[in-house]
């Protein structure tokens, strides 16, 4: 996408930056402000309209078809008419490992989830319990003995928690949950598929490629989560207006996870920037794999923070279309998420040697804000 991004305080139309470059501008307005973009490439806009109304509405038509006599909530009724029988303290211990799974590794995540409802509670607890197993596959210590036959078998698997024939312990919670708030499988699948594409590609060429990579890793947890946290039956906003934003939460985590670990993954060999925007700022992989933080590196990280911000604000959207008691909950995870990019700017741009790091203290100093920013966006 090869973009250089600006916010609206400067004026529109053409825009000339540091590197004497011109760029064509384009601007966005999310609820709250006009975002200015600059682009010498696809715009994200573009790239976002291609890439995402196609996988929320395949989700849209089973989850909210007229056949199923749901319109904006779930029908818990009918969720629960084939649900398997499964044992209640099995049920338990299950979701109190999916629990741990969670708070061992997703920290911030977790935090958020602590303020959710217990029902819900247990549903993300066990939704990311399955994304990390997935995730281990490639990127856990055996995953240099995973096979393209494994991800199959581990996507035969998935079909038996949709089957209501769960394997484990783990697959169980699933299974009630995917009954439960009657989860479409969809972002599941594409979840897999983005582990297919982390074993056989290291490289992004542009937006366009990263931004599918994103979806598959992180927008597909979000849409798996409104399900779980419910639209606002006061909400006129679209349910496709409403998972897309769900979708751009998952995908500035992941860029700010990205972000974050830039050093760390190129220890592994890895770069997860787009390839064409280094080259734009006169960088390369090379200047990653020397950890020199220079004023061009420091412009083309200060850019890229400005695409993740932008995707928080469009989760801002959907936010305060959730139901009431999940409002919090998602204004937490993304105040905290983007405290991270805070903490890159704060260790001046250096994402090559430093990790940026937020502590528990820091992360619950954040909590009312995200309270009083829940209230004051709410229609309810
Ligand atoms: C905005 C709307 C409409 C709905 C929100 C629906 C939700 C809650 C979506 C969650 C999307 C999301 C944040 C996905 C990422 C979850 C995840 C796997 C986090 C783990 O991140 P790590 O970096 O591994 O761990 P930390 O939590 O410690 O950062």
């Amino acid at each position: 996408m090869c973009s250089t991004f600006t916010l609206a305080a400067n004026p529109p139309g053409i825009g000339v930056i540091g590197r004497g470059k011109i760029f064509c501008q384009k601007s966005v307005t999310t609820s709250k402000q006009k975002i200015s973009f600059m682009f010498t490439g696809k715009s994200t806009e573009g790239i976002l309209q291609k890439q995402t109304d196609a996988h929320v509405l395949e989700i849209l038509e089973k989850q909210y078809s007229p056949a199923n006599n749901i319109s904006r909530g779930l029908d818990h009724d009918l969720c629960r008419r084939n649900k398997p029988q499964i044992d209640a303290v099995f049920l338990e211990e299950a979701y109190e490992r999916c629990r741990q799974i969670c708070a061992d590794n997703a920290k911030t995540y977790y935090l958020g989830t602590l303020l959710l409802t217990k029902e819900r509670q247990k549903a993300i607890w066990a939704i990311y319990a399955w994304c990390k197993r997935t995730d281990e596959l490639v990127d856990g210590p055996n995953s240099f003995c995973t096979s393209s036959a494994d991800l199959d078998r581990w996507e035969e698997r998935l079909q038996h928690i949709f089957d209501g024939s769960p394997w484990d312990m783990l697959d169980a919670a699933l299974t009630d949950t995917v009954f439960n708030f009657r989860l479409h499988i969809k972002p599941f699948r594409d979840m897999i598929k983005g582990m297919r594409m982390d074993t056989s590609k290291c490289r992004y060429e542009n937006f366009e490629e990263l931004y599918l990579y994103c979806y598959y890793a992180g927008g597909t947890v979000g849409l798996m989560s409104v399900p779980i946290m419910g639209i606002s039956v006061k909400s006129s906003a679209s349910a496709l207006s409403i998972y897309k934003s769900a979708l751009y939460l998952g995908v500035g985590n992941q860029l700010t996870n990205i972000l974050r670990d830039v050093g760390e993954d190129a220890s592994r060999g890895r770069v997860y920037l787009p390839q064409d925007e280094l080259a734009e700022f006169g960088l390369s992989d090379a200047d990653i794999f020397s950890r020199k933080v220079s004023d061009k590196w420091r412009e083309f990280i200060k850019q890229q923070i400005i695409r993740a911000r932008y995707f928080y604000k469009l989760a801002e959207n959907g936010a305060s279309q959730l139901e009431k008691a999940s409002q919090w909950p998602t204004w937490s995870v993304l105040t905290m998420y983007q405290k991270i990019l805070d903490a890159i700017e704060e260790n001046d741009y250096d994402n090559l040697t430093k990790r940026a790091y937020v502590g528990k203290i820091q992360k619950l100093s954040m909590l009312p804000q995200a309270y009083s920013k829940a209230h004051s966006t709410s229609m309810v």
